[in-house]
């Protein structure tokens, strides 16, 4: 189950009164099919899946698998410590995840080959295939890279630290280790934004990417990724001016708006979607006007 193509990273959304919106979800999974991702990560960081409790979790995946019904595959996130990641990842199997996003382990600290051991750890309690998420304090080097080969059902990394070199030092150590899964293992731009860094990414061989813009604009989300796919640099340059770059902009403004704009755009859309949940806070009044007025731009651009 190798990584390719766009991948879309739905939002989780909440009710007034603080619940998981199901009937909401459901719609926003439909409208994220529409616009053809080669697979879906439900619950992961765009989907608050740290807020999110195991209950509420087994529904956010059963909803999101139920309304795919097979027309891409569904991936959960699972985190936190490694016990409470094997429990996840029990819930996303039980719920019919087709594989799991393992997210870094909640606030320790470790080598490389510690993490390694924490995703052996995790996949020894569920045949599910795991792309292991690099982030923050979860971060491998090229020997722990080529360890994962070694855990069969381990498919992938996905990237958020965004060290183009240090990433080419991993796909390089993965493609040349000699192992028999080497040519099959995948990679993924997972960068908050992951657009700004496509091109950057494809030079080193990491073609596939998450775009949480995905959410709000499939519309600008799909042009740009046609644009990047055959070689349209012309409009890769114009929607990176017109939208990407103002986005960021106003993303880099407070911690958490990579989710909290995110939602905000999928409101301004007319999807139900709420509040995100604390620690994250809502864009305010007028960043949410700023953002409508970068996504008219950004339409204007295509
Ligand atoms: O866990 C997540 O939601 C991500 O990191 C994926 C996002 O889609 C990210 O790539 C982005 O913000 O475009």
């Amino acid at each position: 189950m190798r990584l390719h193509g766009l991948l879309s990273f739905p939002l989780t959304p909440f009710t007034t009164d603080g619940k998981v919106n199901l009937a909401v979800l459901a719609d926003h999974v439909e409208q994220q099919l529409a616009a053809g991702p080669s697979g879906l990560f439900v619950a992961c960081g765009t989907g608050e899946f740290t807020s999110l409790s195991l209950q509420e979790y087994r529904e956010v995946v059963g909803i999101a698998v139920q309304v795919a019904a097979g027309r891409a595959p569904v991936f959960a996130g699972a985190g936190g410590g490694p016990a409470m990641a094997r429990d996840f990842a029990i819930a996303a199997l039980e719920a019919g995840a087709d594989g799991l996003l393992l997210l870094p382990p909640y606030l320790v600290h470790s080598t490389p080959a510690g993490l390694v051991e924490h995703v052996r750890y995790v996949a020894e309690a569920t045949p599910l295939p795991i792309t292991v998420y690099q982030r923050a304090n979860a971060v491998l080097d090229p020997d722990a890279a080529v360890a994962l080969l070694d855990v069969p059902t381990v498919v992938g990394i996905k990237d958020g630290k965004g060290d183009v070199s240090a990433m080419l030092r991993l796909v390089t150590a993965i493609r040349t280790s000699g192992h028999p899964r080497a040519d099959e293992f995948g990679f993924l731009n997972g960068l908050p934004t992951a657009e700004l860094s496509v091109q950057a990414y494809r030079s080193i061989g990491v073609e596939s990417y998450s775009s949480a813009v995905l959410c709000f604009v499939p519309d600008i989300a799909t042009a740009f990724y046609r644009a990047v796919t055959t070689g349209d640099a012309a409009t890769v340059q114009r929607l990176l001016a017109a939208f990407y770059l103002p986005f960021v902009a106003l993303r880099d403004l407070v911690p958490g708006y990579a989710v909290a704009l995110v939602k905000a755009g999928a409101r301004l859309g007319g999807l139900d979607v709420g509040s995100v949940r604390p620690p994250l806070v809502d864009a305010t009044d007028e960043h949410v006007e700023r953002l409508a007025a970068i996504i008219a731009a950004g339409r204007r651009a295509l």
